[in-house]
């Protein structure tokens, strides 16, 4: 399938987590030596590598949950929202996106805290909408289990309606702060009545005149129908898991017309599929780095992934011994690398040494082993021939990976001309800078 190119040149975002993404990255030689998964220095030197990359963008995922794979696996995630607000002040150009799960905060809490870091980071902030897929993380909020699927991506979708509507309660000239006449605001411009959706109630408005951006620029991933449609109806960008060109440019079309068919221009919605680059500068180099990545995978690592994506438990289970039966229609967490890793066990791979293979360490992403050039001529063919919009960079090892990215994977894709040389000469907001999101009245919520 072959749809335009986009004109501006292809959005780059990273996505960085602790060490690294691979599960092997905090023993490995190169990985830092301190605990990087919970340390701000280490995301914020992440942030000015990427600035300095001239990315669109920098995202932090978020669960909320511990499991007892902790013994083998770096499974601290560092908080979001205070840690980009600290990045905030020590980048200036770089949007900054967080993960915020909409079953939780109550919106207008939410609304407050993406208004005050759109703030703090002069209209750069990102919200990377998640519904939450594990029990394990609303019992840490008083909650025994979580929704089903499809009613996750109900709620999610009126829980954002209710907090996008907070966020547009005042009008921009709505706070007037008129010192000789005395009139701070002019209420016939800010919208006193109740807001909320679904089972969402708020008073409202907002006590804050509008933010930078006012809506954040709104990043989301799903692959499931529900989880498309609520792309398809809201996100200005769509992380995504895609390994093969035809499979990518089939999803891009399709959350195009997803977009069209909710009012909205398919140009508001750009896919950023993940990418694990390993560089090297031979081609041998590179396949050395990620062998040794590999070979440093204990069996308990390759259980918590696919423990994580299909709802089994995987307690002592052999490396090589068959998987439990599925659990199919019960299943209630993410539907995309579940159905995924079915078609996997299906066609034989049905241990957890054999999944390892198939699906991989990098969780079902896309891997590019070979030196800057190759790993450029392949992201630039993706993008030049319509299967992506940008993608997510998840260097395999941090901060070495996101380096080596900007200081031999940029130029290269400058070189071919299809990444920006440098930021525009005038500061612009993270929803500008992803192209054609920039038309709030062209979205319907
Ligand atoms: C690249 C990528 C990053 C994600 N990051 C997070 C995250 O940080 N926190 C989270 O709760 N879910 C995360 N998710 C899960 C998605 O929000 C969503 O639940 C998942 O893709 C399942 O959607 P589906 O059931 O529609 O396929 C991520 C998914 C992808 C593909």
């Amino acid at each position: 399938m072959n749809i335009a190119m986009a004109a501006d040149g292809m959005i780059l975002n990273a996505f960085p987590l602790g060490a690294g993404h691979h599960e092997s990255a905090w023993r490995h030689r190169l990985a830092p030596a301190y605990a990087a998964e919970a340390d701000p220095e280490h995301f914020i030197g992440l942030a000015k590598i990427a600035e300095r990359g001239k990315f669109h963008s920098f995202f932090l995922a978020d669960l909320l949950y511990l499991n007892e794979y902790v013994s083998v696996n770096s499974l601290q995630y560092i908080e979001p929202i205070t840690t980009l607000a600290a990045i905030s002040q020590h980048t200036s150009r770089i949007g900054l996106v967080a993960t915020i799960s909409t079953a939780f905060f109550p919106p207008y809490h939410l609304a407050r805290i993406i208004s005050g870091l759109d703030s703090v980071s002069g209209g750069r902030f990102g919200w990377n909408i998640v519904t939450s897929s594990q029990d394990a993380e609303a019992q840490n909020f008083g909650i025994e289990t979580l929704p089903d699927h499809d009613l996750r991506y109900e709620t999610a979708a009126d829980y954002t309606r209710t907090v996008l509507d907070l966020l547009e309660a005042w009008e921009d000239d709505a706070l007037v702060r008129d010192q000789r006449s005395g009139l701070y605001a002019d209420v016939t411009k800010i919208d006193f009545g109740p807001k909320g959706h679904g089972k969402f109630h708020v008073a409202g408005p907002l006590n804050l005149a509008p933010s930078p951006q006012r809506r954040p620029a709104l990043f989301q991933a799903g692959r499931s129908s529900a989880g498309v449609d609520f792309a398809g109806r809201f996100a200005d960008a769509v992380f995504s898991v895609q390994k093969t060109f035809d499979s990518s440019a089939e999803f891009r079309h399709q959350l195009r017309e997803k977009a069209r068919a909710h009012g909205r221009s398919p140009d508001d919605i750009n896919l950023l599929p993940g990418v694990w680059p390993f560089i090297g500068s031979t081609e041998r180099e590179a396949q050395q780095l990620f062998e040794e990545l590999e070979e440093l995978v204990l069996p308990a690592q390759v259980a918590d992934f696919i423990a994580y994506f299909t709802g089994l438990d995987l307690t002592d289970h052999g490396f090589d011994e068959p998987l439990p039966p599925l659990p199919d229609g019960a299943f209630q967490g993410q539907i995309g690398r579940y159905t995924k890793i079915q078609k996997l066990v299906a066609q034989g791979h049905d241990t957890l040494r054999k999944l390892q293979k198939a699906f991989g360490s990098t969780r079902g992403h896309q891997y590019l082993v070979g030196t800057p050039e190759q790993i450029a001529a392949s992201m630039a063919d993706w993008f030049r021939r319509g299967a992506v919009d940008g993608f997510a960079v998840q260097a395999p090892i941090l901060p070495h990976g996101l380096e080596q990215f900007v200081d031999h994977i940029v130029p290269e894709l400058q070189k071919l001309g299809v990444f920006r040389e440098d930021y525009p000469a005038e500061q612009q907001t993270l929803r500008s800078a992803l192209r054609g999101s920039a038309q709030p009245a062209s979205i319907s919520t």
